[in-house]
């Protein structure tokens, strides 16, 4: 579902954060971005969502080259996948339902659709009972939670994350990445930038480790394989 050919980022500071990428990642595939700080993990993963445009090579989304993409078909790639960030990314004013309601309004999903999914999402999460709260009302985990069931409201193919427990304590982050591993065995594919040693090596899954903007290691079932 995802093909990256000899994608390279140079940033406009001249720093080279990608040195030509070539990888390939499946529908359903669980797959964690590894690597020391700096190596080029959240590059990669923007990439594929185009919050950043590769400089050169081919990033395809399900057979389209996103490189190649203006910038009013982006929505329309996105809508297709749902992406979760280390600080939530939650709206302040908004409650819990409204919040992963918005997902749904902002492509004008009908109505009638958006009270069932959006219920059927915070059941899966486990929020149905806090629906009315806000962000701040909320923990760290919860808050997670909220962007998690955002970001799959509308059913994406692919969950792309970038350190979602990068925010939480060990038993929290233990109990998002169970929600992320439900959300694989039901069928979505999962790409995941982390540093937690701890869950990659229990939760064994494809390990993608990233270093100096190369892939040097691609291994299914692998470990974390660094000391930090
Ligand atoms: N917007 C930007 N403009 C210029 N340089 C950038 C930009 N974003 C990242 N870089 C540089 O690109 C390189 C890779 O950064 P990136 O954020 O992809 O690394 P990372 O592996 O995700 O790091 P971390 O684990 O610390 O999040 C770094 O040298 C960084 O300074």
């Amino acid at each position: 579902m995802i093909q990256m050919k000899n994608v390279i980022k140079k940033y406009p500071n001249g720093i080279i954060a990608v040195k030509g990428l070539n990888i390939e990642i499946k529908q359903g595939e669980f797959a964690y971005i590894v690597g020391p700080s700096g190596a080029g993990k959240s590059t990669f993963i923007k990439m594929m969502y185009r919050e950043e445009k590769p400089t050169s090579g081919e990033i395809r989304v399900n057979g389209t080259d996103i490189a190649q993409l203006k910038d009013k078909e982006i929505p329309f790639l996105r809508r297709g996948m749902g992406v979760v960030f280390q600080d939530f990314k939650l709206l302040p004013r908004k409650n819990v339902y409204e919040n992963v309601a918005f997902a749904l309004e902002v492509i004008e999903e009908k109505p009638e659709n958006i009270k069932k999914r959006v219920s059927d999402v915070l059941k899966l999460v486990g929020l149905a009972k806090k629906a009315n709260m806000f962000p701040d009302e909320l923990s760290g985990g919860e808050q997670q939670r909220v962007a998690i069931a955002r970001s799959i409201v509308n059913t994406p193919k692919v969950v792309i994350a970038d350190e979602p427990t990068g925010n939480l304590d060990p038993e929290t982050s233990w109990e998002i990445m169970r929600l992320f591993d439900e959300i694989n065995a039901r069928g979505t594919t999962i790409i995941m930038a982390t540093h937690n040693k701890e869950i990659v090596n229990t939760m064994r899954k494809r390990v993608i480790a990233i270093e100096n903007g190369q892939i040097v290691r691609d291994e299914r079932g692998g470990d974390y394989g660094y000391e930090f």
